[in-house]
C-alpha cells in the first residue's frame, strides 16, 4: 500500500485515522466546527432539560420534590451553561476533550437522579433516556469515545435506579435493558459511520491538495528549466553577457525600432589590447578572469537601454539605440576609462589592461547591422594600427578620424 494510503486508513472500531499524526492533524481542522457544533448541541439540550420543570409542576405541584427536581435541573442547566462559555473563551488550538465530557456526564446524572424522584413516571423517563443517548452520539461530533462512555454511565446508572427506586420486575428489567441497548447500539454505528465518512472525505481532499500542489511544484520546476535553457541559449557561459546570436537578433530590433523612429544608431567593436600577451604571461584561467571583469565593468558603465554582448574571443560588441555618433564616442570614451583603472596583481607584477574601440553610428536610411558592424571592425582596426588603447569614431560614408 503506497505511504500516501496508508496513513488515510481509518480504525474500523474507533472512526479514527490509525495515524496518530493524521488524525491529530484532522481533529486541528475541524476544531472550530466541533467547538461551535458542540456550544450549540450543549445549548439547546441544556434549554430542553430546564424546561420539563414545567411538566415537573404539573406533575408534582409545589411539594418538596418539585423543589428538589428543579434545584437538580437549574444545577444541571448551570453546569453545561458554564461548560458552553468555557469552550467559547478556550484558544483556537485547545483540544480539552474532557471539557467536552462534563456536560454529558452532568445530564446523565440528572436524568438518573429523577428516577428516585419521580419513579411512578419511568415509562416517560426511559423515552427520555432512549432520546438523550441518540442525541449523545448525533449532536456532539467527532467525541465517539466520550459519548459512548457516557452513553453507557448514563444507561447503566439509569437501569440501576430503576431497579433499586422503582422496584422495576425482572422481566420488565430486561425489557428496558434491550430498549436501551438497542439505542445504544443504534446512536454507536451511526457516530461510527459518520466519523469513518468524515475521515475519508478529508483524505480524500487531501489527496486532491497533495496533487494540486506537486503539479505546482512540477510547473515551477518546468518554467525554471525552460529559463536555464533560455539562459543557456543566449548568454555567454564565462562572461554572462548576451552571446553573439542573441545580441544580433536584439541588435537588429533595436535598429529596426531606430529606423522606424528615425533617430541614429551606434554600435561599438571592443576589443581588448595585447591579450594573447596576457594569456601567454599569465595563464588561460587567468585571462579568462580578465575577460570576465572586464565585461563586468563594460556592462555596468552602460545604460539600460544599451545591449552588450561577446562578439567572440576577446573581442565585445554594443548596442547603442538613439545615440550620435558624439554621444556613441563618449560612451566608449567613458568605457576605455573604466577598463584602463582595473588592475590586476598576481604578488608579483602588475597588469592594467586596455582597448581599443571602433565606433561607427549610421542614421535612417542606411544599410543593415552586419554592414554596421563591418564598419566598426574596420574602425577598430584602423585603432590598433595606431597604436591600440584609443577609440575610433567614423559614420557611415565617413573616413574615420
Ligand atoms: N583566456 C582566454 N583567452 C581567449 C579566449 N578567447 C580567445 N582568447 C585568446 O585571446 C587571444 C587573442 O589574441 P590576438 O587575436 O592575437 O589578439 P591580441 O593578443 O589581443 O592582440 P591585439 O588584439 O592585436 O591587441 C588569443 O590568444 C586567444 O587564444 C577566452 O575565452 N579566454
Amino acid at each position: 500500500m503506497p505511504l500516501q494510503k496508508k496513513q488515510d486508513v481509518v480504525h474500523g472500531l474507533t472512526g479514527q485515522f490509525c495515524d496518530a499524526r493524521r488524525e491529530q492533524r484532522y481533529r486541528w481542522s475541524i476544531q472550530e466546527r466541533v467547538r461551535s457544533e458542540f456550544r450549540l448541541a450543549v445549548s439547546v439540550a441544556a434549554g430542553v432539560f430546564g424546561m420539563f420543570a414545567i411538566a415537573d409542576y404539573y406533575l408534582l405541584g409545589l411539594t418538596r420534590a418539585f423543589y428538589t427536581l428543579l434545584a437538580l435541573r437549574v444545577v444541571v442547566v448551570s453546569l453545561c451553561l458554564l461548560v458552553v462559555y468555557l469552550v467559547r473563551q478556550g484558544s483556537k488550538c485547545d483540544d480539552r476533550r474532557w471539557l467536552h465530557a462534563i456536560p454529558l456526564w452532568v445530564f446523565a446524572t440528572g436524568i438518573i437522579l429523577i428516577v428516585p424522584l419521580r419513579p411512578e413516571s419511568l415509562s416517560t423517563q426511559i423515552t427520555a433516556v432512549v432520546v438523550a443517548t441518540m442525541a449523545f452520539y448525533l449532536l456532539i461530533p467527532n467525541r465517539l469515545m466520550i459519548v459512548t462512555a457516557a452513553s453507557l454511565y448514563l444507561n447503566i446508572g439509569f437501569l440501576v435506579a430503576a431497579v433499586l427506586f422503582a422496584d422495576v420486575a425482572p422481566v420488565p428489567t430486561l425489557l428496558i435493558s434491550l430498549l436501551l441497548i438497542m439505542g445504544m447500539v443504534v446512536g454507536f454505528f451511526a457516530l461510527l459511520r459518520l466519523e469513518i465518512l468524515q475521515r475519508k472525505q478529508y483524505a480524500l481532499l487531501h489527496e486532491e491538495r497533495d496533487q494540486n500542489s506537486q503539479l505546482h511544484q512540477e510547473i515551477a520546476h518546468r518554467k525554471s528549466l525552460e529559463e536555464q535553457l533560455r539562459v543557456l541559449a543566449e548568454r555567454d557561459a564565462l562572461t554572462k553577457l548576451n552571446n553573439r546570436g542573441h545580441f544580433m537578433n536584439v541588435a537588429k530590433q533595436l535598429l529596426q525600432s531606430c529606423q522606424a523612429d528615425r533617430t541614429p544608431f551606434s554600435l561599438l567593436m571592443i576589443d581588448v589590447d595585447h591579450f594573447k600577451h596576457i594569456n601567454d604571461t599569465w595563464g588561460h584561467s587567468y585571462g579568462d578572469g580578465v575577460l570576465v571583469r572586464i565585461a563586468e565593468v563594460c556592462a555596468n558603465a552602460l545604460r539600460p537601454s544599451d545591449v552588450i554582448g561577446r562578439f567572440g574571443g576577446e573581442e565585445f560588441v554594443v548596442a547603442l539605440p538613439s545615440t550620435s555618433a558624439a554621444e556613441a564616442e563618449h560612451i566608449a570614451e567613458r568605457l576605455k576609462q573604466r577598463v584602463a583603472a582595473l588592475v590586476f596583481k598576481d604578488g608579483v607584477s602588475e597588469l592594467t589592461p586596455s582597448v581599443t574601440i571602433g565606433v561607427a553610428t549610421k542614421d535612417a536610411e542606411a544599410s543593415g547591422l552586419e554592414a554596421l558592424i563591418k564598419r566598426a571592425d574596420e574602425l577598430l582596426y584602423e585603432g590598433k594600427r595606431a597604436g591600440r588603447d584609443r577609440v575610433v569614431v567614423g559614420r557611415e560614408g565617413l573616413s574615420p578620424r
